[in-house]
């Protein structure tokens, strides 16, 4: 017995039982050196005309047999001589493909897709098999040699036989194993039937580019006899027949200009397991130090489990059409994670057992391009297709916002312009750029309301107010809404009509308008402010003086007013935004009455540290309740001030869809006024 070359047998455990984390790769290695061997031989006919080769015949070969325990994966390829064998399955961690490479690697050209490179997938085979038996005839040999190896010892290379040239690799697979405290045993008889590997193939090879072909059992109706009754039942019978069970043509490497998009469809659906049609397809080649190429799609709905946890995002990942990583969440921001696809490239760094990368700076370079390629798409889409946007809005637009949110506003720049959000004054979804495009002269701010009803939200007097003065309003009922603009700040709007310090700025642009100048424009950082919220500071001179008269006259009421609220407000003030209602609830500082209600619902409601707001109750001197207030307060009737107040405050809350702390108490002020 010949023993391995160098440190082999601890170098051969280790490969064995370290490496890898994942047994059945073992299948993917081995089909891998298949498809090399085969590719080899292809390239020599192309470049030697005396080798006479019909590639339609280049083929691997998957087959089992369950009594005898063997699995074979054979292949017509370049074969190995006994000295092939000696060099390349007797020394570990030599490869040569790898060295068919180099040798080759200037008349390669695109036609040679070499898959190996560290010399080590062989022996992955041993993860699963307890003795693996290579039979091999080299390409213009006569004679064949049978390498074979439990994997422990050493090996043996004998003389054999096999009719044509091309390798057989008979793995005689382990007994199942039985589990041990608590971990499940191996069931190593998958790989003995034709589920098990029909599912590996697809899954790891179903791109390598030589038909993979297995017998596999099919049944069919049997003719039915010339005699047979009315009674008659269909028989079948079951046969084998030879199949080709990969698919070989990587859609994602051809130009999209010769694929149609039924066919992309018909990919995206089997692939990633989808009724529907992709939403958008997005294809491109990149060229240069680091090649690759990618397919994306962007889905017309959302997977039934986006939400759910056990979610996970990502990229297939595959390296000269094999499968490296089923889902390569490095490849995609969490806010594009519902995009689908494919990312293959031949120059990727991957570790020796190809289930890692070795270079994060390539990953993140392809990630980069994939986020820039998925923000243009959605662009195009939101420009160009509308409503198609709008339902896709509908489905993802959560995630663009959490993705600003939680970068603190730094993804801002690249997703804000993706927002949509409902206009009150339109009725309809617009962007932010649309809504500053609208804005009248003078209007300094994005306003907003929040809340979970849209309906509600139009009719709150805070709304109504902003309206009224001709500002429209972006009616908010997603949680995410108010903490993403908080994170925002401003909206960066481009385009706007200038606005002019002074009279004679204005008058001279104005003139040369006028003369048939183009009106200027200006980028402006426009801010965010909620209507129910501090100062919007939208009242006007006469506004304003009546709220500080109101407030000096009335000053004595408000305080009495605040004494009976206690705690619940800051204070009672006139308010300068009300139109027809009699009161509001607003509030200062960060902290509006919605952000409060989602944080109740999360994870630190009811803790010490949860932040409450800033309540102020703002009324309306010009409604006939105030006058009301004011007899109160004059009649120096205590106890119904007081009631007033509960009552006022209670019913703007309402308004904020907020229940009343004491309903009960609440509903018998409201009778005992009765
Ligand atoms: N079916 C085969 N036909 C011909 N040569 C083979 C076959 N299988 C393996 N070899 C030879 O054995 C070498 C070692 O194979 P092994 O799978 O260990 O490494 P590799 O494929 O070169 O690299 P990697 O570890 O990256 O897969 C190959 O480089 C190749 O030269």
């Amino acid at each position: 017995m010949r023993q391995f070359k160098t440190e082999s047998k601890k170098l051969l455990d280790l490969m064995i039982n370290s490496i890898y984390t994942n047994k059945e790769i073992f299948l993917r290695e081995l089909i891998s050196n298949a498809s090399d061997a085969v590719d080899k031989l292809n390239f020599k006919s192309l470049t030697n005309s005396d080798i006479k080769l019909d590639s339609n015949d280049l083929a691997i070969r998957i087959s089992f047999d369950k009594d005898a325990r063997t699995l074979t994966v054979s292949d017509n390829g370049i074969g190995m001589t006994a000295e092939d064998l000696e060099r390349n399955l007797g020394t570990i961690a030599h490869s040569g493909s790898e060295e068919f490479k180099q040798e080759n690697a200037e008349s390669q050209g695109g036609d040679v897709d070499i898959i190996g490179q560290f010399g080590v997938g062989f022996y992955s085979a041993f993860m699963v098999a307890s003795k693996v038996r290579v039979v091999s005839r080299a390409f213009g040999e006569q004679t064949a040699h049978v390498w074979e190896s439990d994997g422990l010892e050493g090996y043996t290379i004998e003389d054999g036989e096999r009719a044509e040239h091309g390798t057989d690799v008979i793995l005689t697979i382990r007994e199942n194993t039985k589990g041990e405290n608590g971990e499940a045993g191996e069931n190593y008889d998958t790989y003995l039937t034709e589920w098990g590997l029909r599912d590996l193939i697809t899954r790891y090879s179903n791109y390598v580019r030589y038909p993979i072909q297995m017998m596999v059992s099919k049944s069919r109706e049997l003719p039915r006899p010339e005699d047979a009754g009315d009674d008659y039942q269909p028989q079948y019978e079951d046969y084998q027949e030879l199949e080709t069970i990969n698919s070989m043509t990587p859609i994602w490497k051809k130009r999209s200009s010769d694929v149609e998009q039924s066919d992309y469809n018909e990919f995206y659906k089997s692939t990633f397991h989808d009724w529907d049609d992709p939403a958008r397809t997005i294809s491109f080649h990149a060229e240069g130090s680091l090649e690759y190429d990618a397919l994306l799609f962007i889905p017309g709905r959302a997977p039934f489990d986006l939400y759910s946890k056990d979610y996970q995002k990502g990229l297939s990942l595959y390296s000269s059409n094999v499968m490296i990583m089923e889902k390569c969440a490095d490849l995609l921001p969490d806010y594009y994670n519902f995009v689908r696809g494919v990312v293959d490239s031949a120059d990727i760094s991957l570790n020796i057992s190809r289930e890692t990368l070795q270079q994060d700076r390539q990953l993140r370079a392809i990630a980069s391009r994939v986020e820039k390629k998925i923000t243009s798409e959605l662009k195009a889409m939101r420009d160009d297709d509308r409503e198609t946007y709008e339902a896709f809005f509908e489905n993802f637009g959560r995630g663009l916002k959490f993705g600003i949110y939680s970068s603190y506003g730094m993804k801002a720049s690249e997703l804000a312009d993706l927002l949509l959000f409902w206009s009150a004054r339109e009725n309809k979804m617009v962007t932010l750029a649309e809504y500053a495009a609208t804005m009248p002269e003078g209007q300094k701010a994005i306003y907003y309301a929040a809340g979970d009803d849209r309906e509600r939200l139009s009719k709150m007097p805070v709304v109504k107010g902003v309206l009224d003065r001709g500002y429209d309003v972006l009616l908010c009922t997603m949680d995410v809404d108010e903490f993403t603009f908080q994170a925002m700040r401003t909206y960066h709007a481009c385009g706007l009509s200038k606005v002019y310090e002074d009279e004679v700025a204005r008058e001279a642009a104005a003139k040369a308008v006028a003369d048939g100048a183009e009106p200027e424009v200006e980028d402006r950082d426009i801010e965010f402010k909620n209507v129910a919220t501090g100062d919007l500071d939208l009242a006007t001179e006469d506004e304003k003086k009546d709220a500080e008269e109101a407030t000096r006259e009335h000053g004595d009421l408000f305080e009495a007013m605040k004494e009976a609220l206690g705690d619940k407000v800051e204070k009672v003030a006139v308010s300068a935004r009300l139109t027809d209602a009699p009161a509001c609830i607003t509030t200062e500082g960060p902290l509006s009455l919605e952000m409060e209600k989602v944080l109740a619902r999360g994870p630190e409601a009811g803790t010490e540290g949860m932040p409450k707001t800033v309540r102020v109750l703002e009324l309306n001197a010009k409604h006939p309740v105030f006058e009301k207030l004011v007899a109160a307060k004059e009649a120096d009737d205590t106890e119904k001030l007081s009631l007033y107040a509960g009552l006022l405050y209670d019913q703007a809350l309402l308004v904020e869809g907020i229940l009343p702390a004491d309903p009960v108490a609440f509903a018998q002020n409201i009778c005992s006024l009765m």
